[in-house]
């Protein structure tokens, strides 16, 4: 990263909420796009979450660290096959820090980020989601997103409710998207992916990945 390249290239949505454009390389997302791969088999295979009223989501979500299910974090998948889910890998726990550092310009909050939870999340074609708050980690620490395949459109709204005022963005493949301070209990959502507009060279055939970090701030289970 040189500061002439990405400065101009951040752009802060929200107080505290910043997307930096094609953040990661063509090889990173290869290498993201292989792992996925991998994560999506198991030892907890990827499923689409059942909500409370018994509707599933459309996303679909594997999950690193802690397992999420509405609304809750547990080491084990109870809704899949109770089986742990697998450990946070240390790379993804280096790139979150890398990207908080760069998108809030910070290298102290930076170095301060240990995330623990990440949930991957795939959408198809038809996939979207709905506005909803990141609100069953216990740290106000920042959440990292990071997008590889088609690119959607991301809405960035308060955290009043699910209402205006909002902001539209495109999240393409490669970007990153943090949001903290007092943009981190925002609503937010996906409300449509466009299809087919991802580069086959990530690795990925269709769709979106896109993957958010957390800091739950639970004890070991
Ligand atoms: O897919 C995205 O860009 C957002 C995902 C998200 O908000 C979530 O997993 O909680
Ligand atoms: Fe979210």
């Amino acid at each position: 990263m040189t500061d002439a390249l990405f400065p101009a290239e951040r752009r802060e949505v929200a107080p505290g909420a910043v997307h930096v454009p094609g953040w990661l390389s063509l090889e990173e997302q290869q290498g993201i796009v292989a792992q996925f791969m991998h994560w999506a088999r198991g030892p907890v295979p990827i499923r689409a979450a059942k909500l409370p009223g018994g509707h599933e989501m459309s996303v679909r979500t594997v999950c690193l660290g802690w397992h999420w299910q509405p609304y809750r974090y547990t080491r084990e998948a109870g809704d899949v096959n109770g089986v742990r889910v697998l450990e946070f890998p240390d790379w993804l726990a280096d790139l979150g820090r890398r990207a908080v550092a760069e998108a809030l310009q910070d290298p102290q909050a930076g170095a301060g980020y240990h995330p623990d939870a990440a949930l991957v999340n795939y959408y198809d074609d038809t996939a979207k989601m709905g506005m909803h708050q990141d609100k069953d980690e216990i740290s106000d620490a920042p959440v990292v997103s990071l997008s590889i395949g088609d690119t959607c459109k991301f809405r960035f709204g308060n955290t009043t409710d699910r209402g205006q005022p909002y902001t539209d963005l495109d999240l393409e493949s490669g970007d990153l998207f943090v949001f903290g301070g007092p943009s981190r209990f925002a609503f937010h959502g996906v409300p449509k992916v466009y299809p087919d507009t991802g580069s086959r060279a990530t690795g990925l055939a269709r769709g979106r990945i896109n993957i958010t970090m957390r800091v739950t701030g639970l004890a070991d289970e």
